[in-house]
């Protein structure tokens, strides 16, 4: 029974379990990586490579599932009526996504915070929020304003910033080769614009060693 209400659960938000794969898909995007393996110069019938094509393509499934989860309901999935005003900040969530130049990963974190405007959220739903649009192709930039506008849209708080960090490997083990740089965007509504003080605090919080 509690499986029952777990499945049902997954398909409300439309979560896509990690062992759902769509065969179909899998099987065509593993045609083309045999294909490509063999152009790249290797022989995809040797022993270490009769898997990978399947494997690759169930590996691209995962990375891209958040095509297929709507972010809002995750949100509307878990908001509380609360009188409670001050901010709530949910900071060093880990993000992997892959840009879409390139198709390759960056990662790092994201600090979020919002001003509750009524409601409260669930505080896990916020990490999940990002897995959701970090799972898609990307670019820093997109994915910080997707996360801030989906809050503000969903839960119309008093206000929602989100920083990214990222490294680009893209940047680190091809083309321009830098190794340490760190890449920071940053995204605001409400309060965290139109205040220097709310603003201030929320990077103050975010950079602060509090536990
Ligand atoms: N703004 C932004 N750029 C990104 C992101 N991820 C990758 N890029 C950049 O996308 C750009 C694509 O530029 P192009 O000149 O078309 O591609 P390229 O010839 O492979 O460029 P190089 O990486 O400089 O070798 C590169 O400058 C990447 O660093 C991102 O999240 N945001
Ligand atoms: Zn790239």
């Amino acid at each position: 029974m509690e499986n029952d209400k777990y499945d049902h659960e997954e398909e409300f938000l439309g979560y896509k379990k990690i062992d759902q794969y769509d065969d179909a898909k899998i099987t065509s995007v593993a045609t083309h990586y045999k294909d490509i393996l063999g152009k790249l110069g290797e022989n995809p019938e040797r022993e270490g490579l009769l898997k990978t094509p399947e494997r690759v393509a169930k590996a691209l499934q995962y990375l891209t599932h958040g095509y297929d989860i709507d972010p809002s309901e995750i949100l509307r999935s878990a908001m509380f009526k609360e009188d409670y005003s001050q901010m709530v900040v949910v900071k060093d969530i880990e993000v992997y996504s892959m840009c879409e130049h390139h198709m390759l990963p960056f990662f790092g974190k994201a600090h979020i915070a919002y001003i509750p405007n009524g409601h409260i959220v669930g505080l896990s739903k916020i990490p999940r929020v990002v897995d959701a649009f970090a799972r898609r192709l990307q670019v820093q930039e997109r994915l910080t304003n997707e996360i801030r506008d989906c809050i503000q849209d969903t839960l119309q708080p008093a206000g929602v910033a989100v920083v990214m960090e990222c490294r680009h490997l893209c940047m680190a083990m091809r083309g321009v080769q830098k190794q340490n740089s760190v890449t920071t965007t940053s995204a605001f509504t409400g309060g965290f614009l139109s205040n220097d003080k709310t603003r201030a605090e929320f990077l103050r919080l975010i950079t602060a060693n509090l536990h």
